[in-house]
């Protein structure tokens, strides 16, 4: 199995000397490790995703005592027999942790159990610790490099556009890494999966009690990012309530968690990413333009793949070598991704080849198998280019979509976007589901 975050830090509480010896275990498989005794915790040292060590139903009230601590879901429970018979502890980790597993079961369950903990984190949070990668040799590439190296050295904020795949979050995580921020969290929040009613909660977080159901304070995403940056991916998505509680917050810097009594003071670098074109939406009435101009003082799109396809062969050699480094391409599967498209950009041409690889039984991927539309090379231009877009997503959706057997959270993983912009694609291509 491939661990997609291997030197993302993970906490371990452990109250014993553990026989499980699982630190070293889980350090040998690359995780980075944050090891600390239940009654000696000290939070200010803590990753965003744990390990907690239950071995026994005595541990109850030490643990119940930390609880409030905790982040809600972003921990197991690696509980003995006894303790998971305990009804007291049953109900602790119903209602704060995420996932639990007997401390019998081998090494690779947990890893399972953190890796599923960290893709279902909700919404995305991650602490970066490698370089992203923006591959390419290309004009456009090597100035978008140069650029977002330049940005990193700045403290203003930046709007990326372009289409859906481009390498907006990459460029995000790019920027970040080249500024003085970069070992300081970087932090994602995907504005179109929140709910209107729950952006300020996310940004801002709640204290204890705020609400009925406020059972524990919850951090809000700013917080998190204290010292770091605040990436906000599909800004354009924000419904007019949400803008001006964004711009309210851009104007001072000042947030107060739902339910708090003070106010804070933030230090967090914003960059935002839209896939509309939001001098559009700005001309539409959609969104507000005292924030587009306080978000886009560094604005840079990032150009769509066929208009660098000289980096097709890179970016395929590179995705494969990554994922199925036995697999090659032959020269008729090479010069289709040339002539293809690619509405989806790079990520469109990484998935491509990856369900190419996987369902590859000889070593090479040849044309056929790429599964591309056969009239993407050679149809007349008899539509125009929003016309021909939409063609290509709706043919790319549907055949991710049968690809997952119609599961549509696989599928939104796949094309990492979230479940209701899919949604929203299914209904505007008019998709049907069973
Ligand atoms: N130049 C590049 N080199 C290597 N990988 C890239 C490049 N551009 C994009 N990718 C890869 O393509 C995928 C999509 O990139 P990313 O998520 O950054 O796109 P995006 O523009 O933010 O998409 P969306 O608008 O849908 O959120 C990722 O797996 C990313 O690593």
């Amino acid at each position: 199995m491939s661990l997609d975050h291997p030197t993302l830090r993970v906490l371990i509480v452990d109250n014993q000397d553990s026989k499980l010896a699982l630190p070293q275990r889980l350090a040998a498989q690359g995780w980075q490790l944050v090891v600390q005794k239940l009654d000696a915790l000290d939070p200010s040292q803590w990753p965003d995703v744990g390990i907690i060590h239950i071995p026994a139903p005595n541990q109850f009230d030490a643990l119940n005592a930390v609880s409030h601590q905790l982040q809600e879901g972003s921990y197991i429970a690696l509980c003995s027999k006894q303790a998971l018979a305990c009804e007291k502890i049953q109900t602790l980790i119903r209602n704060t942790f995420h996932d639990y597993c007997e401390d019998t079961v081998p090494t690779q369950r947990f890893a399972q159990s953190l890796e599923r903990l960290l893709s279902e984190s909700r919404p995305r949070i991650e602490q970066l610790t490698t370089p992203p990668l923006i591959l390419g040799s290309s004009t456009a590439m090597t100035e978008l490099r140069h650029k977002l190296s330049i940005y990193g050295r700045t403290e203003l904020p930046v709007l990326l556009q372009g289409e859906s795949g481009t390498g907006k979050e990459c460029a995000a995580q790019w920027v970040h890494q080249h500024s003085s921020r970069r070992d300081q969290p970087f932090i994602a929040l995907n504005c179109a999966a929140i709910p209107d009613n729950q952006f300020s909660i996310e940004l801002f977080g709640f204290e204890k009690g705020a609400f009925a159901g406020a059972s524990r304070r919850h951090q809000g995403k700013i917080h998190v990012a204290e010292g770091g940056t605040l990436f906000l991916d599909e800004i354009g998505d924000l419904s007019q309530t949400s803008q001006a509680t964004l711009l309210r917050f851009l104007e001072s810097n000042l947030y107060t968690p739902l339910g708090g009594s003070h106010e804070q003071l933030s230090d967090v670098r914003i960059i935002c990413a839209s896939n509309h074109n939001l001098d559009e939406e700005v001309a539409a009435g959609n969104f507000r333009l005292d924030l587009f101009h306080r978000l886009n003082v560094l604005g840079l799109n990032l150009p769509s793949l066929r208009t660098h396809r000289e980096d097709i062969p890179v970016l395929a050699e590179h995705f494969l070598n990554q994922h199925e480094p036995q697999v090659v391409l032959d020269r008729s599967a090479l010069d289709a991704l040339m002539a293809h498209d690619f509405p989806g950009n790079v990520r469109e041409l990484r998935n491509c080849l990856l369900r190419a690889a996987v369902n590859n039984r000889h070593g090479i991927i040849r044309d056929e198998d790429l599964g591309l539309s056969p009239c993407d090379q050679s149809e007349p231009a008899t539509q125009t280019l929003t016309q021909y877009r939409n063609r290509q997503e709706s043919h790319y959706i549907r055949q991710c979509l049968k690809d997952c057997q119609n599961n549509v959270q696989e599928a939104a993983d796949r094309l990492k976007i979230s479940r209701s912009s899919l949604y929203r694609l299914i209904e505007k291509h008019h998709i049907p589901l069973p």
